[in-house]
């Protein structure tokens, strides 16, 4: 049981850092990949499938910025809940990805945070949660 936080890019990680430092302080297990829809999408529906396949119990934090399409492309590749985390930058400052997140379809039932420097807190907090629920 743990979370799995999948970055579009590189770059994405230092805005994790707070949650980083938030499962470190509680105890929270936790592996991250960088795994971009958009550049990688025959490795992530293979790591997605993996994982379902291997029955672990987890929690997905899909982070992006720009156009982000990962966390729909997540939510639609396992069974597993996942939280969009929307990473401010680039000329709309992270508005785009926000909007891409919260305004995936119907049947497509990403949740998000918002945009400010406490919510890759807020994510780890709510992903913990629902760890928690499945008894962590
Ligand atoms: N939104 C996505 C996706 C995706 O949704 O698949 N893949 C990369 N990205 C985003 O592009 C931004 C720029 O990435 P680079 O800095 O690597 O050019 C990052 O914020 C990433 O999350």
């Amino acid at each position: 049981m743990k979370v799995i936080v999948i970055y579009g890019s590189p770059n994405d990680k230092p805005f994790m850092e707070p949650a980083r430092e938030y499962f470190a302080q509680e105890g929270v297990p936790y592996e991250e990949t960088v795994l971009s829809a958009h550049r990688d999408l025959p490795e992530l529906i293979k790591f997605l499938g993996d994982l379902e396949a291997s029955g672990e119990k987890a929690v997905i934090l899909a982070v992006a910025g720009l156009s982000a399409a990962l966390p729909g492309v997540v939510v639609m590749s396992c069974s597993l809940p996942v939280i969009g985390v929307p990473v401010p930058g680039g000329p709309l400052n992270g508005i785009d990805a926000l909007l891409a997140i919260a305004q995936c379809p119907g049947g497509v039932p990403c949740t998000t945070v918002g945009l400010h420097k406490k919510t890759p807190v807020n994510a780890a907090m709510a992903a913990h949660r629902i760890l928690k629920l499945a008894g962590l």
